[in-house]
């Protein structure tokens, strides 16, 4: 890297950040025909997906495949599990990057960003969406909304650290007081989850925006779209070493990660055990480090939908469908359990039963498809389970779905069950598939519902309320307080846009950093205060002093 040198004097404004529209993808559409063209490209390859450290891709050693979800027979990429040498790489590349990189002025760091979101947009688009499609089994909207918010991750964060900057401390007379908001010292792990490719691009890219350097290790599952990202990020002009991508385990990188006395941050997303594992692990390696290293988590979810006697139940059916079974529910956000007073059941039932038995289920690349398949094999299983469990129990009564499939694809139906046990396993455990349990409650036991929301599961991510009565909804947003990070009234718990509603959860959904905030990039940086004196004292007595007898 080269010295940074300033080149600009100024207080520059960036620019107004701005959420992308969602193209429709109608078939024999210009975008539609552009992606599925892109596809047959994708797919007609088996791509090398190299570990990128220091700017230099590794030959691949051992292989590991990587395969579309939804057709997996099909070989799109190999990735090369990295060991201790290639992560003990990625870190000393990264801490020779720093001295530089800590130290470019923030309006570079920043411009390179807001280049890879029009890269994400304009070159990257199709390539993006098709891998995520492909290697994550997403539908046209679901992709194309991913790839929106990955940009969306870009320009807002860059406006936001541009606030950051902006922000320093009064100064009175004869002193000048400073806030130098430095980067973290030592390097940040940053870990990424399989479901959205906005979320890998933003987590390794938020602490580098703020000066920080990087060892990403995107999930295996998603290898395929995280390498399109690192091109994104070399292309925008980011300099080698600053983020460094090793793929493989996630538990073998951060073994090696935590040896290092320089690790100054974990940012992860991804499960809540994963997380709390991270958390006992760094704690027990608490004497090795320079600093405190800072962790910050996004996890799971059991994300509740309750709807009062009220509610519109046509907007309650819409926000179910939508909020369970989006892609395959495999989102932190989806609904996953729903209460339902009695008198609007007799309404909501039938349409959301049909509604949900005639969803499509299959393959991506057609424009019917509503559900793709599940990420792997694993999770079809852990469905599989769960939906047996479920048909095994009393209190259960299978309404719909129920059905796994895994000879071509990883298909999972969406299923609903109905529940005379609130606390039952369905309404408490994140099963992260298209399975939605429902309570029916009785209309005059409101109160108690609320507080059972409150109260069954572990997780505070996103709750819903449905709700016509203004009284109704200001008693749930009071008892449902601490139940989730995102409260949504009226709405589905899923599709929250970065700059509106910035996402997070609490108690064992995360530590709430609320992405899509200026509260996220805080996390990356540690304050220096100076302050600097016009005309320093020469006097060390107090004025009293003088006054004796
Ligand atoms: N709250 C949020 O913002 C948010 C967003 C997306 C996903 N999620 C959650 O993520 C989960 C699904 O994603 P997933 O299946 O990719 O999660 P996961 O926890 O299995 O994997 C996430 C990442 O952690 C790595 N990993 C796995 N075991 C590890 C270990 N022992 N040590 C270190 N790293 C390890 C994986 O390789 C991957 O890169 C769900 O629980 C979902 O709710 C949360
Ligand atoms: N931010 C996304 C969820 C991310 C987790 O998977 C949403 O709001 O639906």
């Amino acid at each position: 890297m080269t010295t940074p040198h300033t080149s600009v004097t100024g207080n520059l404004r960036v620019p107004a950040p701005f959420n992308e529209s969602p193209r429709d993808f109608a078939p024999g559409s210009l975008e539609a025909t552009r992606v599925l063209k892109e596809i047959d490209r994708v797919r007609g390859q088996v791509r090398e997906l190299p570990h990128v450290i220091d700017g230099e891709r590794l030959p691949l050693a051992a292989r590991t495949n990587v395969v579309a979800p939804h057709d997996h027979g099909h070989v799109l990429g190999h990735f090369s599990p990295a060991g201790e040498r290639e992560v003990t790489a990625a870190i000393e590349a990264a801490l020779r990057a720093r001295p530089t990189w800590s130290r470019t002025p923030w309006w570079d760091r920043t411009a390179i960003f807001l280049r890879a979101a029009d890269l994400v947009t304009g070159k990257y688009r199709d390539e993006l969406l098709a891998t995520t499609m492909l290697g994550q089994s997403k539908t046209f909207h679901q992709a194309e909304i991913d790839i929106n918010e990955l940009a969306d991750f870009f320009r807002y964060n860059a406006s936001f650290a541009a606030q950051i900057y902006d922000t320093q401390p009064q100064s009175v007379p004869g002193a000048w007081n400073q806030m130098d908001h430095r980067p973290l010292e030592g390097f940040v792990l940053a870990i990424t989850p399989f479901n959205f490719t906005a979320i890998a691009g933003n987590l390794p890219s938020t602490p580098a925006l703020m000066g920080n350097v990087v060892v990403w290790k995107p999930s295996e599952k998603s290898a395929l779209s995280s390498e399109v990202v690192m091109r994104v990020f070399e292309e925008a002009g980011l300099p080698p070493g600053v983020i460094n991508l090793v793929h493989g385990s996630g538990a073998d990188v951060t073994a090696v990660a935590q040896q290092s006395p320089h690790l100054a941050g974990i940012t992860f997303t991804g499960s809540t055990a994963v997380f709390r594992q991270l958390w006992k692990s760094t704690a027990a390696n608490i004497d090795r480090y320079r600093s405190y290293p800072r962790l910050v988590g996004e996890t799971g979810g059991k994300n509740a939908v309750i709807a009062h006697a009220s509610a519109d139940p046509e907007a309650l059916v819409t926000a179910l469908v939508r909020g369970a079974f989006e892609y395959q529910g495999q989102k932190c956000s989806a609904a996953s359990r729903t209460y339902i007073p009695r008198s609007l059941w007799a309404s909501v039932e039938a349409p959301l039963v049909e509604t949900t038995a005639n969803l499509r289920v299959g393959d991506v690349t057609q424009h019917e498809t509503f559900v793709g398949a599940v990420i792997d094999g694993a999770s079809v299983r852990r469905l599989e389970q769960a939906i047996e469990r479920g048909k095994a129990l009393d209190s259960h009564q299978l309404l719909v779905g129920g059905r796994t499939r895994s000879e071509e694809g990883w298909f999972v139906d969406p299923t609903i069950f109905q529940t005379t046990d609130p606390h039952a396993i369905t309404m408490s455990e994140e099963f992260f598939g298209p399975l939605l349990s429902v309570y029916v409650y009785e209309d005059d036991e409101w109160d108690r519902t609320l507080r059972l929301v409150d109260q069954t599961s572990d997780y505070a991510l996103c709750c819903s309320v449905f709700a016509g009565d203004r009284r109704a909804i200001s008693q749930a947003l009071d008892v449902l307080r601490d139940a989730g990070g995102m409260t949504y009234v009226n709405d589905k718990p899923t599709g929250a846009s970065i700059g509106q509603q910035s996402f997070g959860g609490s108690r064992g959904s995360g530590t709430n950093d609320k992405t899509g905030s200026p509260l996220a990039l805080q996390r990356w940086i540690t304050g220096r205060f100076i302050k600097e004196t016009f005309s320093p004292a020469h006097d060390w007595t107090y004025p009293y002093m003088g006054q004796r007898g």
